[in-house]
């Protein structure tokens, strides 16, 4: 089933639109515009949070969609489907692709990620990528039955704090070790980046902010002037 889906996206862009309920884009079918906007720049896909963006979005774009539900459970870290309760929203909304948080965390529900993946795929049929922020990390989702590894979560677990963002020496290590699409997703902030990212090994790169978080964009802009001028 991967073999199709992720054919589609090799060697793209992936865009992520994504907004959470304190951002000005939340809503109002603002995240389906983007995506069409993405679309119309030339990316192989979307990465969405929750199903009522993924059904918005189906109805405007063929884009393929990488589907996520960002839920925090008081006690723990973990944040990006995180549980079985999540997966059951998502289905019905027919992502073709579910990413889920495949770190070694402490996580609500399943034990550890390969008991997660392992219920998943015994569940449903569905193409599953395991967001990471180690090699370890990504070695043990692969062996669980993952279909492509992404680097979400490199600096953003507490044993991976201070990585170079974005992570090309994780992005390499797994390519060299893991012999499923390595997906490079977080911190690209340039097409510079990007293109370093498919140098390493990357097989698709994901970029968010950079591309559908405005207030991030002026952020930049503003930082850097007032840095530059008194
Ligand atoms: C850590 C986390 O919550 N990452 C989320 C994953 O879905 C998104 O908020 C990011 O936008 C996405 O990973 C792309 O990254 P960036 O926005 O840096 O290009």
């Amino acid at each position: 089933m991967c073999m199709t889906i992720c054919g589609m996206l090799k060697r793209g862009l992936i865009v992520s639109c994504q907004a959470q309920e304190d951002e000005a884009l939340y809503g109002n079918g603002m995240m389906a515009r983007m995506a069409l906007a993405a679309e119309a720049g030339g990316a192989v896909g979307l990465r969405v949070n929750g199903a009522e963006d993924i059904n918005e979005i189906k109805a405007l774009s063929k884009l393929p969609i990488i589907g996520i539900i960002k839920r925090e459970y008081p006690g723990y870290e973990t944040f990006i489907t995180a549980t079985m309760k999540e997966i059951d929203e998502l289905v019905p909304a027919n992502p073709d692709i579910i990413a889920i948080d495949a770190t070694l965390r402490a996580r609500p529900g399943y034990e550890t990620p390969q008991l997660f993946i392992e219920a998943i795929k015994a569940k449903y049929e569905t193409v599953i990528m395991a967001d990471v922020s180690t090699l370890e990390e990504g070695v043990i989702a692969w062996q669980a039955g993952a279909d492509l590894i992404a680097t979400t979560l490199s600096s953003y677990t507490p044993y991976t704090l201070g990585r170079e963002k974005p992570d090309i020496d994780l992005i390499r290590r797994l390519a060299e070790r893991i012999p499923i699409p390595i997906i490079a997703e977080g911190n690209i902030a340039t097409p510079e980046q990007a293109l370093t990212c498919f140098k390493a090994g990357a097989y698709a790169v994901v970029v968010g902010g950079a591309i559908t978080r405005p207030d991030l964009i002026t952020r930049r802009f503003v930082d850097t002037i007032d840095r530059a001028i008194d």
